[in-house]
């Protein structure tokens, strides 16, 4: 049989038969192991102080207890050799970590008081494995952090990247001062939470917002980060990203790094290298005769690390563009990779596989890191999947690491719990135009069904597959919300787990309208029919009560696949009601009929919401390049009276280079007048006479940047 091991080891030998778990267990090499690894040891099993315990050797090759098996231990940084036999247990490791993870390994091997008799030679393809905590919105809190960096123990991951973008005392206004005692007592004990699990804590800081290329500022960077070592840190990073461009100073900023490298890393010794994250971090976003990736890759100390997102800000990860960001650089790239993060497109959740990562790249790469959701235990999913790749690349399958991510994170519940992350993993469309597959086992039910309710020729076993779809759905949420496995994981998904159950609830009750033009049951037809309005009106309120935020408010579920079904179904059948009984019935059907209207290929996906007669562009986190005539706005359809709009482009007063224009064709334009407020937005008032088009227009000669934090216009 063959035996699951996360992450999947490099070598195992096929297990030869198992014997039972030892009564009690002598550890040689106890005194000169890694202390981790004793420890974990020890809460394995029971030591006994006698010499007739079981004999477990352990420690690292260096180590005489380990001296007779140095020559089987990867000679590979963190490597390790386990071999279980009849009569001893080895754990030797090439270094404490690889000892440490070698008793992570037996850890999971040991199930039902027995053990596999087998031997293991492992190591991890990637130097660098972890997650960046360098999101948008509400970072993490210390019980996350704590159940993060155990989880990263057991999966091998051994980095953590403290980068939260909303911490105040990472980015602006207050990277220069060190933390107060509340939140300073807090990163020291994470550190030591870090040690304790053998992952690399690295604070990182930012300050490209505000910085001054002088003593003055360099030298406020070096005592920030020596307040951070006092608090036990020794690993550091710097992030330069989503700035204005005139800062992107590459010479500067590799100034800036080599001089912290020179009086900072290299004179306290036991720091590890400095991490940069460049202004261009992403190969849509550079232009290389500017010469700004090749004057870091010239100017950085060779030992810094320099990250990378891919090709894109959220972006597929391959060799081809490794190998270009690679020779830019002129070192591995070190992978900050946006998934599953989701501070752009907060009203979904991302818990489908991890995949778009090439197995083929494990040379390609010093570090790889996951940038999660600001929900910190439904990021688990992702993030056991990441350990799995960047352990062991080539044998990476995203879609099998999914099914054990899952019952890792809810071991008692897992089959429901799939049911929900299946249908919760695409984003909705987004300025980045990165979508994930969702609902894949059920597309094909789902077309078949709406196929057969439009041709109005339905089969029983059609309509049967949909509601088991649907009442599974139902199933899902109400045992998840019950459930106690991982109440953390439930706490954060619950807005999504209510609105979850009402999406099955509507498409249990759709496919009764059928039920009802079967039996030519008007009176059932209306009656389901309000049912399902109620339903719908609860998803709205929730989706107007439920994790709201100035981004992306509200609660999508199943958006690619069920919910679009359900919204065609229903135009349909109401289509044939209306037919065959002459009344036309509302339409409660949700779309929304305004657009975005822009010629920027950086927003032209991003989503348009719509409340309360206020239609709104999804906000953009990064900065908007805008060229000469380039333009954002909303197309009104139809043409409306616009009441007021509210524009905010994250600049201390309204630029000359701007101009807020309205059309009713598209072709002849009108200034709409209006002015900033007090928090720095345009406000425009009431029009006369209808309007199709609202935007913002660069009418300079040259490329203008600005921000795209809020851009809403109200009808009436
Ligand atoms: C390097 C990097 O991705 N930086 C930020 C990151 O903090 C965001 O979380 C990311 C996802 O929206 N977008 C890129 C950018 O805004
Ligand atoms: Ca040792």
């Amino acid at each position: 049989q063959k035996v699951q091991i996360q992450p999947t080891p490099q070598i195992v030998s096929q297990p030869s038969g198992h014997i039972l778990k030892p009564e009690e267990v002598r550890i040689i090499g106890a005194n000169s192991a890694d202390k981790e690894a004793v420890k974990l040891l020890k809460s394995l099993f029971s030591i006994s102080e006698s010499k007739k315990g079981f004999p477990i050797y352990l420690g690292e090759k260096s180590d005489k207890a380990i001296r007779k098996y140095k020559s089987q231990i990867p000679n590979k940084a963190e490597g390790y050799y386990l071999s279980i036999e009849k009569n001893k247990i080895v754990v030797a490791g090439n270094d404490e970590r690889g000892t440490y993870y070698g008793m992570q390994t037996l850890k999971q091997l040991l199930v039902d008081g027995k053990l596999p008799l087998l031997n293991i030679k492992d190591y991890p393809d990637i130097t660098a494995r972890g997650v960046v905590e360098g999101f948008y919105g509400t970072p993490w809190n210390y019980e996350d952090r704590v159940s993060q960096l155990k989880f990263y123990g057991a999966n091998k991951l051994n980095t953590y990247i403290y980068g939260p973008k909303d911490d105040p005392y990472h980015r602006s206004p207050n990277w220069r001062e060190p933390y107060p005692a509340k939140e300073a007592k807090a990163i020291k004990e994470l550190v030591q939470v870090a040690n304790h699990n053998h992952v690399d804590f690295v604070w990182a800081i930012h300050p490209g917002m505000d910085i001054k290329w002088n003593t003055a500022d360099r030298d406020a960077a070096i005592s920030k980060f020596e307040a951070m070592y006092d608090l036990g840190v020794r690993a550091f990073a710097v992030f330069f990203d989503d700035i204005s461009w005139e800062d992107s100073n590459a010479a500067k900023q590799a100034d800036f790094l080599n001089y912290l490298d020179d009086n900072f890393v290299k004179v306290k010794k036991n720091v590890l290298p400095l991490i940069l994250c460049p202004t261009e971090y992403n190969k849509s976003w550079s232009k290389i005769e500017k010469g700004y990736l090749p004057t870091l890759g010239e100017k950085l100390n060779p030992s810094i690390h320099v990250m990378w997102t891919g090709d894109r800000v959220i972006s597929d990860i391959d060799r081809q563009g490794l190998e270009w960001i690679n020779q830019h650089i002129k070192r591995k790239a070190y992978i900050w990779w946006n998934f599953p993060v989701s501070d752009y497109v907060r009203d979904h959740l991302l818990m489908g596989p991890a995949y778009g990562l090439d197995t083929g790249a494990s040379d390609l790469m010093s570090g790889f890191m996951s940038n999660p959701m600001e929900f910190a235990e439904a990021s688990k999913v992702a993030i056991y999947s990441v350990a799995d790749y960047a352990w062991n690349i080539k044998a990476y399958q995203s879609m099998e690491a999914w099914e054990r991510a899952l019952k890792a994170v809810m071991p008692n519940n897992c089959e429901m719990f799939r049911v929900f992350a299946i249908h919760n993993a695409d984003l909705g469309p987004n300025g980045h135009g990165y979508r994930r597959d969702e609902s894949w086992e059920f597309k094909e039910i789902a077309e078949k069904y709406l196929n057969e309710v439009k041709s109005g020729k339905w089969k029983v076993e059609t309509i049967a597959d949909v509601q088991q779809e649907f009442i599974q759905m139902m199933m899902s949420a109400k045992t998840l919300l019950q459930s106690t496995d991982n109440p953390a994981l439930i706490d954060e998904i619950e807005p999504w787990l209510l609105q979850f159950r009402l999406l099955g609830e509507s498409g249990l009750a759709l496919t009764h309208l059928q039920v009802a033009l079967e039996k030519n049951d008007k009176a059932y037809f209306k009656k389901l029919y309000s049912y399902i309005k109620l339903l719908k009106e609860e998803m709205f309120k929730n989706s107007n009560s439920l994790n709201q935020n100035p981004y992306q408010p509200g609660v999508k579920t199943g958006s690619l696949v069920i919910e679009p079904l359900i919204n065609n179904a229903l135009a349909e059948l109401s289509k044939q009601y209306a037919q065959r009984y002459n009344e036309e019935l509302p339409s409660i059907a949700n779309y929304i009929p305004h657009l975005i209207y822009t010629n920027l290929n950086q927003v032209e996906n991003l989503p348009i919401r719509y409340l309360h007669k206020t239609i709104s562009i999804s906000p953009l986190l990064e900065v908007l390049k805008v060229p000469a005539n380039g333009y954002v706005g909303i197309e009104l359809v139809p043409e409306q009276t616009v009441l007021h709009s509210k524009i905010n482009m994250g600049l201390d007063e309204f630029p000359e280079w701007a101009k807020i224009q309205v059309s009713a064709d598209g072709d002849n334009w009108t200034d709409y007048q209006g002015k900033y407020n007090g928090r720095k937005e345009w406000v425009g008032g009431k029009l006369e006479g209808l309007y199709r088009f609202v935007r913002m227009v660069n009418t300079s000669a040259n490329e203008q940047e600005c921000y795209l934090k809020r851009f809403e216009v109200k009808i009436k």
